[in-house]
């Protein structure tokens, strides 16, 4: 239950209640990667965020290499405190009292154990936003996988967090006695790439970074803009959201098929349907033809139409665009905003860091590196010729904050391939606690809160785009297909072939 706002007179319990802008929500989680604390905690950490995804011990061991330059420490999380902070603050100024938490994928405090410390001081019904801003199955999908992991070893008192440390912890799960089996309902917001603050904030930073270049005293005109996101498989960006036969057949009747439709009522898993993921009066009142009430064969009738369980997710499902879509649709409006403030508009490039995986799989390209090299040259991955530039930004909009992949990648590894091909470079400024992006993901927050309540909401998106979703339809953000085994080796570190010194082990 809420707690009655200081200094009121006994207030009803309700009115308290409905004066929270995230009510019917009792609890914030922000979820997250997470990342090693120190030297010990870099390999089980690995552990996590590679376990049976295919990932080759020459990348674990690479990876692993770019924690132990700082000594151990991942910045993910010192960075996700100061959104913490900023969160929170955010939300008491609007008013909110309830309690905000981070819980990661990969590392402590991991989704089981935020949700606990949430159920203990009282909270039952949970808002989940991710620090991933764009959806695909590895930001979107797999983090309500990991709720639903969570809530299952919660709702049978397995999460063993006694709050008496690791060890009493690992007794407790042994011993098949966690904390007391608790339910809850936990549901997640929209992905947030297309918000105002993401805009403004990434704007802020690309002008930053252009005028610093240009104060170095490179040439304005010359200047390219590079803009950074994680690489995913081929697969996962093809499967992120629905393809062209699945519009074809048109989505709602395409989903109206399997279990998958479990999905729409609970985190992913049909196993913990019916208290997990959206409590039934989250989707009673929303209006519009989009609306269902049952499935499109009636099997499931008083549950909402799998194929139609958001606010501004249209029939087609049209509102559903791919990973690179999303980052196109941003990268649009970004340059817009970004040629107004300079006064000209900058040559720009959407490229991919962090690539993981057997070298047989397919990711994104072209990798950072690569494109710089190219540029250097006179020419882009593809082998169009393009003028060389006088110097670049490179902007990670693919990260809402400096991590792991932004230090190394960027700040490392890219910026000394640029300075051994003689290129000016400035990396622009994440989001981070830029307070526009603050202020956006409250306003996600409540948003998804009113469509709790029943509200009919018009979700705001500065692309015009989506996804709305907040549990994923079955055709978006699913996982990556794994490569054959037998599929034939594509030659190790073919990406790099021109650029030896990219791979040594720091
Ligand atoms: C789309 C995407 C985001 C952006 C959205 C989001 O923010 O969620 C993201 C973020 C992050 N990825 C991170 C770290 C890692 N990602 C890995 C591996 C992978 N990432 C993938 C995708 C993404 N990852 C994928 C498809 C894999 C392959 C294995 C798998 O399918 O899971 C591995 C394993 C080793 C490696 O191969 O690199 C590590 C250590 C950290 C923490 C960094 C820090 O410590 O500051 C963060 C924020
Ligand atoms: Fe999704």
């Amino acid at each position: 239950m809420t707690p009655a706002v200081d200094g009121a007179p006994t207030p009803r319990p309700d009115s308290s209640a409905a004066a929270d802008p995230l009510a019917p929500y009792d609890a914030v989680l922000l979820l997250s990667y997470g990342g090693p604390e120190g030297p010990d905690d870099v390999l089980p950490f690995m552990r996590n965020a590679t376990a049976g995804r295919g990932v080759p011990d020459s990348r674990l061991r690479e990876v692993s290499g770019h924690y132990s330059r700082w000594g151990g420490v991942s910045p993910i999380n010192a960075r996700n405190a100061e959104l913490l902070a900023a969160l929170r603050e955010e939300l008491a100024a609007r008013g909110s009292r309830v309690p905000v938490v981070i819980g990661n994928r990969n590392w402590h405090p991991f989704v089981s154990e935020a949700l606990r410390e949430l159920a203990d001081g009282g909270a039952r019904r949970v808002l989940a936003i991710t620090t991933a801003a764009y959806a695909s199955y590895s930001g979107c999908r797999q983090y309500r996988e990991d709720v639903s992991g969570a809530l299952e070893l919660l709702g049978a008192g397995e999460d063993g967090s006694t709050g008496r440390g690791r060890e009493a912890d690992a007794a407790a799960r042994v011993g098949g006695a966690g904390g007391a089996p608790v339910e809850l309902v936990v549901d997640k917001t929209r992905p947030f790439y297309n918000t105002p603050g993401m805009l403004a904030a990434n704007t802020d930073a690309i002008v930053a970074a252009f005028n610093q270049l240009v104060a170095d005293g490179v040439s304005a005109d010359g200047i390219r803009l590079a803009l950074v996101t994680h690489s995913i498989p081929e697969s996962m960006e093809r499967l992120s959201a629905p393809t062209a036969e699945e519009r074809e057949s048109g989505g709602v009747g395409e989903l109206s098929s399997g279990g998958e439709r479990a999905d729409s009522v609970g985190f992913g898993s049909p196993t913990v349907t019916g208290r997990v993921g959206e409590a039934p009066e989250g989707v009673a009142g929303l209006a519009g033809a989009a609306r269902g009430t049952s499935g499109a064969d009636g099997s499931r009738g008083g549950l909402p139409h799998p194929s139609l369980p958001e606010p501004g997710v249209a029939a087609d499902l049209s509102t559903e665009i791919s990973y690179i879509a999303q980052h196109e649709r941003l990268a649009e409006v970004l340059l817009e905003a970004v040629a107004a403030r300079l006064g000209r508009r900058p040559q720009v490039d959407l490229v991919y860091c962090s690539r993981s995986g057997p070298p047989q799989a397919r990711w994104l390209e072209p990798d950072v590196n690569d494109h710089l090299q190219a540029l250097a040259a006179g020419r882009l991955t593809d082998g169009r010729a393009v003028e060389v530039p006088t110097g670049v930004v490179v902007a990670p909009i693919g990260f809402v904050a400096d991590h792991m992949e932004v230090v190394f990648d960027l700040d490392t590894e890219a910026r000394e391939t640029a300075a051994r091909l003689d290129l000016p470079y400035v990396r622009a400024a994440t989001a981070g606690t830029h307070p526009a992006f603050v202020a956006s993901l409250a306003d996600v927050l409540a948003e998804r809160a009113a469509v709790a309540r029943g509200q009919d909401v018009r979700p705001e998106s500065t692309t015009g785009t989506g996804p709305f979703h907040t549990v994923c339809p079955p055709t978006c953000c699913r996982p990556a297909t794994r490569p054959p085994a037998h599929a034939p080796r594509r030659p190790p570190q073919i990406a790099t072939a021109n650029n030896p010194d990219r791979r040594r082990t720091p």
